[in-house]
């Protein structure tokens, strides 16, 4: 498996300019998933990796080969790398265990048949191999999608939207299965999402695209704690926003003067700022309901249930109201008193720069 450069790389589709100047580099044996809203050029970035489209500017080198350039584009089948599709998209008319040796030479005696064993039983289809595609189930229709990409060992491997038809459970279900096996392969991996959650539980990093341009690249950490911009803040998870004023390393609003870090610019002090939070940093702190000085009084609105968590909505009785995701383990009621903190510094962003 080796590693993948994209180096400046813009793709268009007639007058669209479909990809601008994304660069990204992955590393041998990491699995990046490519985040980004409907149109953003999620399919189009991959499609030029996979060699289905030319670049207009850039390089695209895989390990030491140069596989797009413009005006160079090496064929698919020379690019070494596999591809597992939105839809499963067997070949109907062969059987599961020649689905997955499809791109495996013929000619090679039992080490053809002996990959063909080996890809069915890591997917777990081991007694599968002599059935028809449409005996299988969506999930196991995907894992032998799967098997057949990896088959060939490719340098690369490009997975684009591969649990979107599946529903919920087992989406949940396959894509960790699909991570590990990826993971214990060492397979070099470009997984396209538009799923935030897919996104930052299954990536080591996530590439966020935005209208064909890369907002950010990091780990799925710095993607949600810090993120680049207010888009990404507010496209990656929930957000609550709070005007407020910037003095000295905090942001005075209505929870209180609240540590913040500026992103992006450097204000002063008296400036006008927006405050993002993450709901699950403002939490009720019962024990500073007797000091009049620290938090902020609201009152309970409204609680979301969700089982493992809730989601609370909470006026804030000196400013507008924010939003609280707590642990449902204690819970308070509709209609309580609670006095709110933040317990991790929040961001703060330009005033201007927000919609
Ligand atoms: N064949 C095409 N001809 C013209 N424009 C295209 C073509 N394919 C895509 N586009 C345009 O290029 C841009 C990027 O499209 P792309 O399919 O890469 O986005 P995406 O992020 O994969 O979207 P989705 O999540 O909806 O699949 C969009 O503006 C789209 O309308």
């Amino acid at each position: 498996m080796s590693d993948l450069v994209v180096d400046a790389v813009s793709v268009t589709h007639g007058s669209t300019l479909a990809i601008d100047d994304v660069s990204l580099s992955i590393r041998s044996g990491e699995l990046v998933a490519v985040l980004g809203p409907s149109g953003c050029g999620k399919t189009t970035l991959l499609l030029s990796i996979a060699g289905l489209l030319p670049v207009q500017a850039g390089t695209i080198t895989i390990g030491d080969r140069e596989i797009s350039r413009p005006g160079r584009t090496v064929a698919p089948e020379k690019r070494g790398v596999g591809w597992v599709p939105q839809e499963a998209s067997l070949f109907p008319h062969l059987s599961v265990g020649e689905n997955i040796g499809f791109a495996v030479p013929r000619g090679r005696g039992a080490a053809r048949a002996e990959r063909i064993a080996e890809l069915a039983h890591l997917v777990g289809l081991d007694d599968y191999t002599g059935r028809a595609p449409n005996q299988l189930s969506g999930g196991q229709a995907q894992r032998v999608a799967l098997a057949r990409a990896l088959a060939p060992r490719p340098d690369l491997l490009l997975l684009d939207e591969p649990f979107a038809a599946l529903d919920t459970q087992l989406r949940t279900g396959l894509r960790r299965e699909v991570a590990e096996l990826l993971r214990d392969q060492g397979t070099t991996s470009l997984l396209v999402t538009h799923d935030q959650e897919e996104a930052l539980t299954l990536a080591d990093r996530v590439a966020v695209l935005r209208d064909g341009h890369l907002e950010q690249f990091g780990t799925p950490e710095e993607i949600y704690q810090q993120p680049a911009s207010d888009w990404v803040a507010s496209f990656v998870g929930d957000v609550v926003e709070l005007p407020g004023q910037w003095r000295g390393g905090r942001v005075l609003c209505a929870l209180g003067s609240v540590e913040a870090s500026a992103v992006g610019f450097t204000p002063a002090d008296g400036d006008t700022v927006r405050l993002m939070l993450r709901p699950e940093w403002i939490v009720p702190r019962p024990d500073l309901l007797a000091q009049a000085a620290a938090g902020a009084d609201a009152r309970v609105a409204s609680i979301s249930y969700a089982g493992h968590d809730a989601m609370i909505t909470a006026d804030l009785v000196d400013g507008p109201s924010v939003l609280l995701r707590m642990a449902a383990v204690e819970l308070p009621e509709v209609g309580d008193d609670v006095r709110l903190a933040v317990q991790r510094p929040g961001l703060a962003f330009a005033a201007a720069t927000l919609p």
